[in-house]
Protein backbone atom coordinates (compact mmCIF):
# COMPACT_ATOMS: atom_id res chain seq x y z
CA UNK A 1 0.00 0.00 0.00
CA UNK A 2 1.35 3.72 -0.65
CA UNK A 3 0.04 6.49 0.70
CA UNK A 4 0.34 9.62 -1.84
CA UNK A 5 0.52 13.43 -0.46
CA UNK A 6 -0.50 16.30 -2.87
CA UNK A 7 0.55 19.47 -1.79
CA UNK A 8 -0.97 22.85 -2.90
CA UNK A 9 0.01 23.30 -6.36
CA UNK A 10 -0.86 19.95 -7.30
CA UNK A 11 -4.72 20.49 -6.16
CA UNK A 12 -4.71 24.15 -6.92
CA UNK A 13 -7.01 23.77 -10.31
CA UNK A 14 -9.49 20.84 -11.56
CA UNK A 15 -7.15 20.38 -14.13
CA UNK A 16 -4.50 19.33 -11.71
CA UNK A 17 -7.18 17.47 -9.29
CA UNK A 18 -7.31 15.31 -12.78
CA UNK A 19 -3.76 14.88 -13.29
CA UNK A 20 -3.98 13.38 -9.17
CA UNK A 21 -6.75 11.32 -9.86
CA UNK A 22 -4.95 9.61 -13.32
CA UNK A 23 -1.73 9.63 -10.82
CA UNK A 24 -4.25 7.55 -8.33
CA UNK A 25 -5.71 5.55 -10.94
CA UNK A 26 -2.51 4.45 -12.15
CA UNK A 27 -1.38 2.14 -9.48
CA UNK A 28 -3.90 0.01 -7.39
CA UNK A 29 -1.42 0.32 -4.66
CA UNK A 30 -2.37 4.38 -4.25
CA UNK A 31 -4.88 3.79 -1.72
CA UNK A 32 -4.49 6.79 1.01
CA UNK A 33 -4.39 10.55 -0.42
CA UNK A 34 -3.80 13.32 1.45
CA UNK A 35 -4.55 16.33 0.27
CA UNK A 36 -3.36 20.16 1.24
CA UNK A 37 -5.65 23.26 0.68
CA UNK A 38 -5.33 24.96 -2.94
CA UNK A 39 -2.38 26.27 -3.04
CA UNK A 40 -0.68 28.86 -5.87
CA UNK A 41 -2.26 28.85 -9.19
CA UNK A 42 0.36 30.96 -10.63
CA UNK A 43 3.33 33.04 -8.82
CA UNK A 44 0.73 35.81 -8.08
CA UNK A 45 -2.14 33.83 -6.84
CA UNK A 46 -3.04 33.76 -2.95
CA UNK A 47 -3.01 30.16 -1.47
CA UNK A 48 -6.19 29.05 0.28
CA UNK A 49 -4.49 28.33 3.70
CA UNK A 50 -3.84 32.57 3.46
CA UNK A 51 -6.70 33.31 2.45
CA UNK A 52 -7.85 31.76 5.71
CA UNK A 53 -5.38 33.48 7.83
CA UNK A 54 -6.41 36.42 6.78
CA UNK A 55 -10.22 35.60 7.18
CA UNK A 56 -9.35 34.41 10.87
CA UNK A 57 -7.21 37.44 11.83
CA UNK A 58 -10.09 40.29 10.67
CA UNK A 59 -12.68 38.19 12.82
CA UNK A 60 -10.32 38.30 15.41
CA UNK A 61 -10.35 42.31 14.86
CA UNK A 62 -13.79 42.39 14.40
CA UNK A 63 -13.25 43.51 10.64
CA UNK A 64 -15.93 42.62 8.24
CA UNK A 65 -15.33 38.84 6.58
CA UNK A 66 -17.94 38.67 4.20
CA UNK A 67 -15.29 39.57 1.10
CA UNK A 68 -12.93 37.25 2.13
CA UNK A 69 -14.99 33.92 2.71
CA UNK A 70 -16.31 34.82 -0.87
CA UNK A 71 -12.98 34.75 -1.94
CA UNK A 72 -12.29 31.56 0.05
CA UNK A 73 -15.97 29.70 -1.25
CA UNK A 74 -14.74 30.96 -4.81
CA UNK A 75 -11.62 28.91 -4.83
CA UNK A 76 -13.33 25.57 -4.53
CA UNK A 77 -16.94 27.00 -6.56
CA UNK A 78 -13.97 26.98 -9.82
CA UNK A 79 -12.28 23.70 -8.84
CA UNK A 80 -15.80 21.95 -8.36
CA UNK A 81 -17.30 23.39 -11.74
CA UNK A 82 -14.02 22.73 -13.47
CA UNK A 83 -14.75 19.15 -12.76
CA UNK A 84 -18.24 18.84 -12.70
CA UNK A 85 -19.17 18.83 -8.91
CA UNK A 86 -20.57 22.31 -8.52
CA UNK A 87 -24.56 21.22 -7.63
CA UNK A 88 -23.18 18.60 -5.13
CA UNK A 89 -20.52 20.30 -2.65
CA UNK A 90 -20.10 24.10 -3.43
CA UNK A 91 -23.16 24.30 -1.18
CA UNK A 92 -21.90 22.27 1.67
CA UNK A 93 -18.55 24.42 1.55
CA UNK A 94 -20.09 27.55 1.95
CA UNK A 95 -22.32 26.46 5.07
CA UNK A 96 -18.95 24.90 6.63
CA UNK A 97 -16.96 27.74 5.96
CA UNK A 98 -19.72 30.49 7.73
CA UNK A 99 -20.18 28.07 10.52
CA UNK A 100 -16.30 28.26 11.21
CA UNK A 101 -16.24 32.03 10.67
CA UNK A 102 -19.01 32.36 13.44
CA UNK A 103 -17.08 30.06 16.10
CA UNK A 104 -16.28 31.12 19.42
CA UNK A 105 -13.15 33.18 19.49
CA UNK A 106 -12.89 33.38 23.09
CA UNK A 107 -9.66 30.87 22.40
CA UNK A 108 -8.03 32.90 19.69
CA UNK A 109 -5.75 29.80 19.22
CA UNK A 110 -8.38 27.44 18.89
CA UNK A 111 -10.33 29.51 16.54
CA UNK A 112 -7.55 30.57 14.26
CA UNK A 113 -6.50 26.33 13.57
CA UNK A 114 -10.38 25.56 12.96
CA UNK A 115 -10.05 28.39 10.50
CA UNK A 116 -7.05 27.28 9.40
CA UNK A 117 -8.04 23.28 8.92
CA UNK A 118 -10.79 24.31 6.55
CA UNK A 119 -9.00 24.70 3.68
CA UNK A 120 -7.34 20.79 3.53
CA UNK A 121 -11.08 19.84 4.95
CA UNK A 122 -13.31 20.75 2.16
CA UNK A 123 -10.83 19.68 -0.48
CA UNK A 124 -10.90 16.79 0.93
CA UNK A 125 -14.12 16.54 0.58
CA UNK A 126 -14.39 18.14 -2.67
CA UNK A 127 -11.68 15.45 -4.09
CA UNK A 128 -13.64 12.81 -2.95
CA UNK A 129 -16.71 13.93 -4.08
CA UNK A 130 -15.14 13.75 -7.80
CA UNK A 131 -13.64 10.56 -7.56
CA UNK A 132 -17.06 9.70 -7.15
CA UNK A 133 -18.88 11.51 -9.43
CA UNK A 134 -16.95 9.68 -12.08
CA UNK A 135 -17.47 6.19 -10.39
CA UNK A 136 -13.90 5.66 -8.25
CA UNK A 137 -15.02 4.01 -4.99
CA UNK A 138 -13.82 7.01 -2.64
CA UNK A 139 -13.97 8.14 0.94
CA UNK A 140 -13.72 11.63 2.51
CA UNK A 141 -11.91 10.42 5.83
CA UNK A 142 -12.06 12.76 8.92
CA UNK A 143 -8.91 12.90 11.22
CA UNK A 144 -10.90 12.36 13.97
CA UNK A 145 -12.53 9.27 12.76
CA UNK A 146 -8.96 8.11 11.85
CA UNK A 147 -8.05 8.65 15.02
CA UNK A 148 -4.88 11.13 14.05
CA UNK A 149 -4.56 11.92 17.71
CA UNK A 150 -2.04 15.26 18.74
CA UNK A 151 -0.83 17.18 21.54
CA UNK A 152 0.37 20.60 21.86
CA UNK A 153 -0.81 23.90 21.59
CA UNK A 154 -2.24 25.44 18.38
CA UNK A 155 -0.39 25.76 15.00
CA UNK A 156 2.22 23.40 16.70
CA UNK A 157 0.62 19.69 16.87
CA UNK A 158 2.81 16.41 17.90
CA UNK A 159 1.51 13.22 17.02
CA UNK A 160 1.01 10.75 19.35
CA UNK A 161 1.94 7.42 19.66
CA UNK A 162 -1.93 5.89 20.32
CA UNK A 163 -2.54 7.92 16.69
CA UNK A 164 -0.01 4.88 14.95
CA UNK A 165 -2.30 1.90 16.41
CA UNK A 166 -5.58 3.82 15.11
CA UNK A 167 -4.28 4.30 12.03
CA UNK A 168 -3.45 1.05 11.17
CA UNK A 169 -7.10 0.08 10.78
CA UNK A 170 -6.65 2.17 7.39
CA UNK A 171 -5.36 -0.76 5.95
CA UNK A 172 -8.55 -2.79 5.96
CA UNK A 173 -10.64 -0.33 3.91
CA UNK A 174 -11.08 -1.66 0.39
CA UNK A 175 -11.75 2.22 -1.46
CA UNK A 176 -9.46 5.23 -1.54
CA UNK A 177 -9.10 7.37 0.82
CA UNK A 178 -9.11 11.38 0.82
CA UNK A 179 -7.57 12.35 3.97
CA UNK A 180 -7.14 16.14 4.66
CA UNK A 181 -3.35 17.09 5.63
CA UNK A 182 -2.39 19.57 8.34
CA UNK A 183 -4.49 18.98 11.47
CA UNK A 184 -5.66 16.04 13.78
CA UNK A 185 -7.41 16.42 17.21
CA UNK A 186 -6.70 16.10 20.78
CA UNK A 187 -8.44 13.54 22.88
CA UNK A 188 -10.95 16.38 24.17
CA UNK A 189 -11.83 16.60 20.44
CA UNK A 190 -10.05 19.75 20.25
CA UNK A 191 -8.74 20.69 16.54
CA UNK A 192 -5.22 21.38 16.07
CA UNK A 193 -2.73 22.26 13.42
CA UNK A 194 0.46 21.40 12.42
CA UNK A 195 3.30 24.48 11.29
CA UNK A 196 2.85 25.65 8.05
CA UNK A 197 3.69 23.24 5.06
CA UNK A 198 2.19 20.36 8.05
CA UNK A 199 0.32 18.19 5.35
CA UNK A 200 3.80 16.39 4.63
CA UNK A 201 3.43 15.61 8.25
CA UNK A 202 0.21 14.11 8.11
CA UNK A 203 1.25 11.96 5.10
CA UNK A 204 4.48 10.89 6.67
CA UNK A 205 2.51 9.67 10.14
CA UNK A 206 -0.64 8.02 7.94
CA UNK A 207 2.10 6.45 6.18
CA UNK A 208 3.72 4.93 9.02
CA UNK A 209 0.52 4.39 11.16
CA UNK A 210 -0.26 1.80 8.07
CA UNK A 211 2.90 0.38 7.33
CA UNK A 212 2.74 1.71 3.92
CA UNK A 213 5.89 0.73 0.78
CA UNK A 214 5.80 3.73 0.73
CA UNK A 215 5.48 7.32 1.47
CA UNK A 216 5.16 9.37 -1.97
CA UNK A 217 5.09 13.30 -1.67
CA UNK A 218 3.79 14.93 -5.12
CA UNK A 219 5.11 18.64 -5.35
CA UNK A 220 5.36 20.79 -8.80
CA UNK A 221 9.00 20.19 -8.98
CA UNK A 222 11.08 17.10 -10.51
CA UNK A 223 13.03 15.99 -7.85
CA UNK A 224 14.44 18.04 -4.69
CA UNK A 225 17.80 19.75 -6.47
CA UNK A 226 20.96 20.45 -4.67
CA UNK A 227 19.89 24.21 -4.13
CA UNK A 228 17.09 25.89 -4.09
CA UNK A 229 15.73 26.71 -8.25
CA UNK A 230 14.52 29.99 -7.40
CA UNK A 231 18.14 30.73 -6.36
CA UNK A 232 20.03 28.33 -8.35
CA UNK A 233 19.26 28.12 -12.37
CA UNK A 234 18.51 24.59 -13.11
CA UNK A 235 20.45 22.96 -10.03
CA UNK A 236 21.44 19.33 -10.25
CA UNK A 237 18.42 16.89 -8.69
CA UNK A 238 18.77 14.68 -5.88
CA UNK A 239 17.82 11.14 -6.70
CA UNK A 240 18.56 9.05 -3.37
CA UNK A 241 19.31 10.65 -0.26
CA UNK A 242 19.00 9.67 3.61
CA UNK A 243 16.95 10.74 6.03
CA UNK A 244 19.18 12.43 7.85
CA UNK A 245 20.31 14.55 5.16
CA UNK A 246 16.64 15.17 4.14
CA UNK A 247 15.87 16.32 7.63
CA UNK A 248 19.20 18.66 8.11
CA UNK A 249 18.31 19.98 4.48
CA UNK A 250 14.36 21.08 5.06
CA UNK A 251 15.17 22.57 8.42
CA UNK A 252 17.67 24.44 7.05
CA UNK A 253 15.69 26.17 4.42
CA UNK A 254 14.63 23.39 1.76
CA UNK A 255 10.72 24.27 1.56
CA UNK A 256 10.16 20.88 -0.94
CA UNK A 257 9.12 18.62 1.84
CA UNK A 258 8.54 19.52 6.25
CA UNK A 259 11.70 18.41 8.20
CA UNK A 260 9.37 16.96 11.19
CA UNK A 261 7.98 14.89 8.56
CA UNK A 262 11.13 12.85 8.22
CA UNK A 263 10.95 11.78 12.24
CA UNK A 264 7.27 8.97 11.40
CA UNK A 265 8.96 8.38 8.21
CA UNK A 266 12.30 7.72 9.64
CA UNK A 267 11.16 5.94 12.75
CA UNK A 268 8.72 3.47 10.78
CA UNK A 269 11.51 2.83 8.15
CA UNK A 270 9.19 4.37 5.65
CA UNK A 271 10.52 4.98 1.96
CA UNK A 272 9.76 8.57 1.07
CA UNK A 273 9.42 9.20 -3.15
CA UNK A 274 9.49 12.95 -3.82
CA UNK A 275 7.75 13.44 -7.33
CA UNK A 276 6.19 15.73 -9.52
CA UNK A 277 3.06 15.73 -10.22
CA UNK A 278 3.37 17.12 -13.78
CA UNK A 279 5.64 14.08 -14.18
CA UNK A 280 4.73 11.44 -12.13
CA UNK A 281 6.93 8.99 -14.27
CA UNK A 282 9.58 10.82 -13.47
CA UNK A 283 12.21 9.37 -10.87
CA UNK A 284 11.62 11.84 -8.42
CA UNK A 285 13.95 12.00 -5.08
CA UNK A 286 13.96 8.63 -3.29
CA UNK A 287 14.59 9.27 0.91
CA UNK A 288 15.66 5.91 2.58
CA UNK A 289 17.80 5.51 5.67
CA UNK A 290 20.99 4.11 3.49
CA UNK A 291 23.58 5.38 1.95
CA UNK A 292 24.12 5.21 -1.81
CA UNK A 293 27.35 5.10 -4.39
CA UNK A 294 26.40 8.73 -4.89
CA UNK A 295 27.32 9.71 -1.75
CA UNK A 296 30.86 8.76 -2.27
CA UNK A 297 30.83 10.50 -6.04
CA UNK A 298 29.17 13.93 -4.10
CA UNK A 299 30.26 14.78 -0.97
CA UNK A 300 27.27 17.30 -0.65
CA UNK A 301 24.30 16.02 -1.27
CA UNK A 302 22.47 19.62 -0.86
CA UNK A 303 23.23 22.96 -0.23
CA UNK A 304 20.34 25.18 1.95
CA UNK A 305 19.72 28.44 3.29
CA UNK A 306 18.02 30.64 5.65
CA UNK A 307 17.26 34.14 6.41
CA UNK A 308 16.32 35.74 9.81
CA UNK A 309 19.38 34.59 12.39
CA UNK A 310 20.82 36.84 14.95
CA UNK A 311 24.19 36.21 16.93
CA UNK A 312 24.83 36.64 20.30
CA UNK A 313 28.54 37.33 21.18
CA UNK A 314 29.76 37.22 24.31
CA UNK A 315 33.66 38.29 25.64
CA UNK A 316 34.97 37.22 29.11
CA UNK A 317 39.00 36.84 29.14
CA UNK A 318 39.75 33.56 30.56
CA UNK A 319 35.67 32.34 29.93
CA UNK A 320 37.86 28.99 29.46
CA UNK A 321 38.68 28.59 33.09
CA UNK A 322 34.79 29.84 34.62
CA UNK A 323 33.43 26.12 35.18
CA UNK A 324 29.43 26.77 34.26
CA UNK A 325 29.58 29.50 32.13
CA UNK A 326 28.11 27.94 29.05
CA UNK A 327 25.68 26.49 31.23
CA UNK A 328 24.60 29.94 32.68
CA UNK A 329 24.86 31.71 29.03
CA UNK A 330 22.26 28.91 28.38
CA UNK A 331 19.75 29.37 31.58
CA UNK A 332 18.81 33.03 30.54
CA UNK A 333 18.18 31.99 26.84
CA UNK A 334 16.34 29.20 28.01
CA UNK A 335 14.24 31.41 30.74
CA UNK A 336 13.57 33.83 28.13
CA UNK A 337 11.91 30.94 26.39
CA UNK A 338 14.20 30.67 23.08
CA UNK A 339 15.49 28.04 21.31
CA UNK A 340 19.06 27.92 20.15
CA UNK A 341 20.55 26.77 16.92
CA UNK A 342 24.29 26.49 17.06
CA UNK A 343 26.81 27.73 19.43
CA UNK A 344 30.21 27.99 18.35
CA UNK A 345 33.27 29.16 20.98
CA UNK A 346 36.33 30.26 21.13
CA UNK A 347 38.56 30.40 24.16
CA UNK A 348 38.56 33.75 25.82
CA UNK A 349 34.27 34.44 23.80
CA UNK A 350 31.36 32.21 22.48
CA UNK A 351 28.47 33.00 20.58
CA UNK A 352 24.94 31.28 20.20
CA UNK A 353 23.12 31.55 16.89
CA UNK A 354 19.46 31.41 17.50
CA UNK A 355 16.01 32.58 14.64
CA UNK A 356 15.26 35.78 14.85
CA UNK A 357 11.89 35.46 14.80
CA UNK A 358 11.98 33.56 18.24
CA UNK A 359 12.42 36.49 20.47
CA UNK A 360 11.34 39.85 20.73
CA UNK A 361 12.73 43.25 21.56
CA UNK A 362 11.75 43.31 25.12
CA UNK A 363 13.52 39.58 25.68
CA UNK A 364 16.91 40.66 23.66
CA UNK A 365 17.06 43.57 26.04
CA UNK A 366 16.55 41.33 28.96
CA UNK A 367 18.99 38.87 27.84
CA UNK A 368 21.88 41.25 27.36
CA UNK A 369 21.31 43.05 30.16
CA UNK A 370 21.58 39.91 32.60
CA UNK A 371 24.05 38.61 30.70
CA UNK A 372 26.20 41.90 30.93
CA UNK A 373 25.08 42.29 35.26
CA UNK A 374 25.00 38.56 35.92
CA UNK A 375 27.94 36.99 34.42
CA UNK A 376 30.43 40.30 34.34
CA UNK A 377 31.40 39.55 30.95
CA UNK A 378 34.20 41.92 28.85
CA UNK A 379 31.58 42.47 26.04
CA UNK A 380 28.34 41.28 25.01
CA UNK A 381 26.03 42.36 21.98
CA UNK A 382 23.51 40.48 19.89
CA UNK A 383 23.50 41.29 15.35
CA UNK A 384 20.94 40.39 13.09
CA UNK A 385 20.29 39.68 9.56
CA UNK A 386 22.20 36.66 9.13
CA UNK A 387 21.58 33.76 6.43
CA UNK A 388 22.95 30.18 7.57
CA UNK A 389 24.20 28.19 4.48
CA UNK A 390 24.06 24.62 5.14
CA UNK A 391 26.54 22.38 3.57
CA UNK A 392 25.15 18.81 4.12
CA UNK A 393 26.04 15.68 2.77
CA UNK A 394 26.64 11.65 4.21
CA UNK A 395 29.91 11.93 2.17
CA UNK A 396 31.47 14.87 3.97
CA UNK A 397 32.64 12.30 7.18
CA UNK A 398 35.51 10.52 4.23
CA UNK A 399 36.20 13.55 3.04
CA UNK A 400 39.18 15.73 3.66
CA UNK A 401 38.99 19.49 2.70
CA UNK A 402 35.37 20.37 2.58
CA UNK A 403 35.49 23.57 5.02
CA UNK A 404 38.47 24.53 2.82
CA UNK A 405 36.55 24.54 -0.25
CA UNK A 406 34.07 26.34 0.93
CA UNK A 407 35.52 29.13 2.98
CA UNK A 408 37.89 29.67 -0.43
CA UNK A 409 34.65 29.66 -2.39
CA UNK A 410 33.14 31.88 -0.10
CA UNK A 411 36.17 34.54 0.14
CA UNK A 412 36.80 34.35 -3.80
CA UNK A 413 33.48 35.87 -3.71
CA UNK A 414 34.00 38.50 -1.66
CA UNK A 415 31.82 37.19 0.93
CA UNK A 416 32.73 37.36 4.79
CA UNK A 417 32.16 34.62 6.81
CA UNK A 418 30.81 35.52 10.25
CA UNK A 419 31.09 31.61 11.65
CA UNK A 420 31.54 28.47 10.65
CA UNK A 421 30.35 25.22 12.64
CA UNK A 422 30.10 21.73 12.02
CA UNK A 423 27.81 19.57 13.40
CA UNK A 424 29.61 16.37 15.19
CA UNK A 425 28.49 13.90 13.12
CA UNK A 426 29.46 15.08 9.88
CA UNK A 427 27.09 15.87 8.01
CA UNK A 428 26.85 19.16 8.09
CA UNK A 429 28.77 22.21 7.90
CA UNK A 430 27.50 25.66 8.49
CA UNK A 431 28.69 28.99 7.52
CA UNK A 432 27.33 32.31 8.62
CA UNK A 433 26.81 35.12 5.97
CA UNK A 434 25.09 38.40 6.16
CA UNK A 435 21.45 38.50 4.37
CA UNK A 436 22.57 40.99 1.75
CA UNK A 437 24.79 38.18 0.25
CA UNK A 438 23.05 35.03 0.89
CA UNK A 439 21.96 34.47 -2.68
CA UNK A 440 25.72 35.11 -3.94
CA UNK A 441 27.03 33.02 -1.43
CA UNK A 442 24.66 29.66 -2.17
CA UNK A 443 25.90 30.57 -6.12
CA UNK A 444 29.53 30.38 -4.70
CA UNK A 445 29.14 27.16 -3.06
CA UNK A 446 26.99 26.05 -5.73
CA UNK A 447 29.67 26.55 -8.45
CA UNK A 448 32.81 24.90 -6.61
CA UNK A 449 30.82 21.68 -5.35
CA UNK A 450 28.44 21.27 -8.40
CA UNK A 451 29.04 23.60 -11.74
CA UNK A 452 30.88 20.98 -13.55
CA UNK A 453 29.44 18.13 -12.09
CA UNK A 454 25.66 16.86 -12.71
CA UNK A 455 24.15 14.02 -10.79
CA UNK A 456 23.16 11.29 -12.45
N1 LIG B 1 16.21 22.32 -2.92
C1 LIG B 1 15.00 22.39 -3.44
N2 LIG B 1 14.60 21.48 -4.38
C2 LIG B 1 13.37 21.57 -4.94
N3 LIG B 1 12.47 22.52 -4.61
C3 LIG B 1 12.81 23.44 -3.67
C4 LIG B 1 14.08 23.42 -3.05
N4 LIG B 1 14.15 24.44 -2.15
C5 LIG B 1 12.99 25.08 -2.22
N5 LIG B 1 12.17 24.49 -3.14
C6 LIG B 1 10.81 24.95 -3.46
O1 LIG B 1 9.86 24.07 -2.90
C7 LIG B 1 8.69 24.14 -3.71
C8 LIG B 1 7.80 22.96 -3.40
O2 LIG B 1 7.42 22.99 -2.04
P1 LIG B 1 5.97 23.47 -1.60
O3 LIG B 1 5.64 24.77 -2.26
O4 LIG B 1 5.80 23.36 -0.13
O5 LIG B 1 5.15 22.32 -2.32
P2 LIG B 1 3.74 21.70 -2.04
O6 LIG B 1 2.75 22.83 -2.08
O7 LIG B 1 3.61 20.74 -3.19
O8 LIG B 1 3.80 21.01 -0.71
C9 LIG B 1 9.24 24.18 -5.11
O9 LIG B 1 8.33 24.79 -6.01
C10 LIG B 1 10.53 24.99 -4.96
O10 LIG B 1 10.34 26.34 -5.32
N1 LIG C 1 -2.04 24.35 3.51
C1 LIG C 1 -1.10 24.37 4.61
C2 LIG C 1 -0.43 23.02 4.80
C3 LIG C 1 0.45 22.50 3.69
O1 LIG C 1 1.16 21.54 3.87
O2 LIG C 1 0.39 23.11 2.50
P1 LIG C 1 1.36 22.78 1.21
O3 LIG C 1 1.28 21.30 0.92
O4 LIG C 1 0.79 23.65 0.12
O5 LIG C 1 2.79 23.18 1.58
C4 LIG C 1 -0.09 25.51 4.44
O6 LIG C 1 -0.21 26.26 3.49
O7 LIG C 1 0.76 25.67 5.27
Amino acid sequence: MKVSKFGGTSVASGNQIEQLKNIIAADAARRIVIVSAPGKRSDDDVKVTDLLIDLGEKRLKGEPVGDVLEQVVDRYRTIAQELGVEKTITESIQDDMQARAAFSTEDEGIFMDQMKAAGEDNNAKLIAAYFNHIGMAASYMNPREAGLLVNGEAGNAQVLDAAYESLAKLKDRDEILVFPGFFGYKENGQLVTFPRGGSDITGAIVAAGVNAEMYENFTDVDSVCVANPKVIDRPSEIHHMTYREMRELSYSGFAVFHDVALVPAFRHKIPVNVKNTNNPEGKGTLITAEKSETHDKYPITGIAADKGFSIIYVRKYLMNREVGFGRRLLEMIEDEGISYEHLPSGIDDTSVVLRTSEFSLDSENRLLTRIQNEMDVDDAYIEHGFTMLMLVGEGMKETVGIAARGSKALAEAGINIEMINQGPSEVSLAFAVKDRVGDEAIKAIYDEFYATQLHD
